[in-house]
């Protein structure tokens, strides 16, 4: 069959739409209004949910820790206030005697010393609840950590393969990734908020009882400095979420200065100053950015500060007065004093952290956003399971489709049956289409026209675990995993790590058991030079593996999208020819630019702007004039 090859149209597609749908599940837009920016305190309730969920045992052992050191500091200070009282007391006393010890014989430092006592209790006391806070904080921040990590890790494996190459996903992956590490402040934070307020409350009902205004002068004083915090803080914010492709940028540029992947090329290209410097420019803007909010803060800062302290000395100036007039005894003062002092720092510390929580909760706002991006390649209900055998093969059907983000098609039209049971080749130049239509045969992408036939069915209504079961694909750009030789293959089927005999065949199929053979450990050693006693394969010895991989599935599809492309010629050919005899019976596509290697093919497709140009065996289509015979020739002259 043979289509006029026509250019590759620009026309918008049917499924343009869906690209917006795209953008507005990840909404770029930080939050503007001050009002929407303490809505965000609602992930507060599911944030703590998590926590709990991550350790039911530690936050409850936090909490009553917690609530008990609470009201250690109110009690210690009224404590404080019964001694001077008393000391106050026994020194006016009239007739006591010369000695301590006397005192002491006659039972006049009965109530004191029980004090004294109390107080060095509580003070024993403090300090061993701020260690037992110290431990379970950490131990539950860390068991937040996993949760939050595997819960993201879980997510992410549910996502389409298009959301992880669409550039505003990535920021929100990174902003979650951010996120379900840096937000352990956050944890501690709230729980230290509700013990301060416990401290505040048990502190300000003592100076109610003595003057309400009191504590109403210090809330007031408070209050800019408050505000000043959270409007800065939410400025912070919408910076670093404006700027999260440009710190993505710089993440990725400081890599690729000092990573092992890119060592090479950086030493041969002299790229280091280059990398140097687009690191220094962006991020000399990000330093200018935060500089000039650190400087208003700061300022600002100081003159709410100010604020602050105007309200207290005003307050202790009430204070020695009615001391002096004899309304308030000294020990009076010094509670007074004493929980004022405490009050102001602890209501400064409690508003200033209420202002961070609303800001990391901002934060969290990504991390639950992130949460709530589904997945659109899925199961429909009452799924069929893909049939065994496969009776008639894969149907595409008109075909087309675009990548996210882009105008062109990758391919249209696309017409053309792979027969169960045949070998299929798929040649054309580079960008032809090739790994896309394999890509939408394993349903990584849906067609955003047409539809592709299994067994005469839409390939949509099949189970997605079953009909990814039932191929096994390694693509060119398959993943190199710095795990053992033994791991590397069984990723193929990660059910059969245990079965070393399985895990031999598949290597022996691939010819990647001749590659083991010389590693220092065999199967058990570890390939990469990320860790310790790893070893690095070359170019093709990796393929090897990665080929290794397709035969430990077992699948009734096998696909091999050019992943011997740095295999030696004669190691190809006997890949092809292994592939060739292993795939008899079974339904497999194998793409590659090698002729010798495409001509063992049951038919050959050839591929060219995204639909199907010409398609037969290798003799038919040379014996025809074309894009094929072309091509053919070309690589021949090559060797001639
Ligand atoms: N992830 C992607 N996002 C956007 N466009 C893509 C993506 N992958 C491929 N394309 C585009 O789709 C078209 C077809 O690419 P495809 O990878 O299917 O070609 P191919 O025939 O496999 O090429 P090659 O021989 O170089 O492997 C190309 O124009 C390419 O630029």
């Amino acid at each position: 069959m043979t289509t006029p090859a026509d250019p590759v149209t620009t026309t918008p597609a049917p499924g343009a739409g869906a690209e917006k749908k795209l953008r507005a599940r990840f909404d770029p837009q930080p939050p503007r209004t001050f009002a929407a920016r303490w809505a965000a305190m609602r992930n507060i309730p599911p944030f703590l949910a998590m926590v709990w969920r991550a350790s039911p045992g530690l936050t409850l052992a936090t909490l009553v820790l917690r609530l008990v050191r609470a009201l250690l500091p109110v009690t210690a200070l009224w404590v404080g206030k019964l001694i001077i009282d008393e000391v106050v007391r026994l020194a006016a006393t009239d007739g006591t005697p010369a000695t301590l010890v006397e005192w002491w014989h006659a039972g006049l430092l009965n109530t004191l010393a029980a004090y004294v006592v109390l107080e060095f209790v509580l003070g024993i006391a403090s300090d061993l609840l701020g260690r037992l806070v110290t431990l379970t904080d950490s131990l539950l921040a860390e068991k937040l950590t996993i949760a939050m990590s595997t819960r993201l890790m879980d997510h992410a494996a549910r996502l389409d393969l298009k959301d992880f190459e669409d550039a505003e996903f990535q920021d929100k992956l990174d902003r979650a990734r951010r996120q379900s590490s840096g937000r352990m402040p956050l944890m501690g934070q709230l729980m230290g908020q509700l013990q301060d307020l416990v401290t505040v409350a048990s502190f300000a009902g003592g100076l109610v009882v003595y003057n309400p205004w009191l504590v109403m002068l210090l809330i007031i004083a408070l209050i800019p400095a408050f505000l000043g915090e959270a409007h800065f803080n939410a400025r912070s914010y919408t910076l670093d979420y404006r700027r999260t492709p440009e710190r993505r940028e710089i993440d990725y540029v400081r890599q690729l200065a000092a990573s092992a992947d890119t060592a090479k090329e950086v030493k041969i290209f002299d790229l280091h100053l280059f990398l140097r410097d687009r690191y220094l420019s962006l991020s000399r803007s990000f330093y200018a950015a935060n500089r000039a909010i650190a400087r208003q803060r700061a300022a600002w800062g100081a003159v709410f500060a100010a604020v602050g302290t105007i309200g207290y000395y005003t307050a202790y100036a009430w204070i020695i007065g009615r001391t002096l007039t004899g309304t308030l005894s000294l020990g009076d003062l010094t509670f007074l004093s004493g929980s004022f002092l405490r009050l102001r720092s602890l209501l400064e510390g409690l508003l200033l952290s209420f202002s961070s929580t609303a800001a990391q909760a901002l934060y969290l706002d990504d991390l639950f956003a992130f949460f709530k991006v589904g997945p659109q390649i899925v199961s429909p209900p009452n799924a069929r399971q893909v049939p065994m055998p496969i009776r008639t093969g894969f149907t595409f059907r008109n075909v087309g489709f675009r990548y996210p983000n882009s105008d062109r098609w990758a391919v249209r039209n696309l017409d053309f049956t792979l027969r169960a049971g045949e070998t299929l080749a798929l040649v054309g130049e580079n960008g032809a289409g090739k790994t896309t239509l394999v890509k939408l045969l394993a349903r990584l992408y849906d067609p955003d026209e047409g539809e592709i036939l299994l067994d005469g069915v839409d390939l949509r209504e099949y189970d997605l675990d079953s009909l990814r079961a039932s191929i096994g694909v390694i693509f060119q750009d398959f993943a190199r995993y710095s795990m053992t030789a033994a791991d590397n293959i069984a990723v193929g089927r990660i059910a059969a790590r245990d079965q070393m005999p399985r895990i031999e065949a598949a290597a022996s199929r691939a010819l990647a058991d001749r590659v083991i053979e010389r590693l220092p450990n065999g199967y058990d050693q570890m390939i990469g030079k990320r860790f310790a006693s790893g070893v690095e394969l070359s170019g093709g010895e990796w393929q090897k593996l990665a080929i290794a991989r397709a035969y430990m599935r077992d699948a009734q599809v096998l696909i091999l999208d050019e992943p011997t492309a740095a295999l030696d010629a004669r190691s190809e050919f006997e890949v092809f020819q292994r592939f060739n005899e292993l795939s008899e019976g079974r339904t497999a596509i194998l793409i590659s630019h090698r002729f010798s290697s495409v001509r063992m093919a049951d038919r050959i497709l050839v591929l060219a702007d995204g639909r199907v140009e010409a398609e037969g065996t290798h003799e038919e289509l040379l014996a025809q004039p074309g894009r094929y015979r072309e091509l053919y020739e070309l690589q021949a002259a090559g060797y001639r």
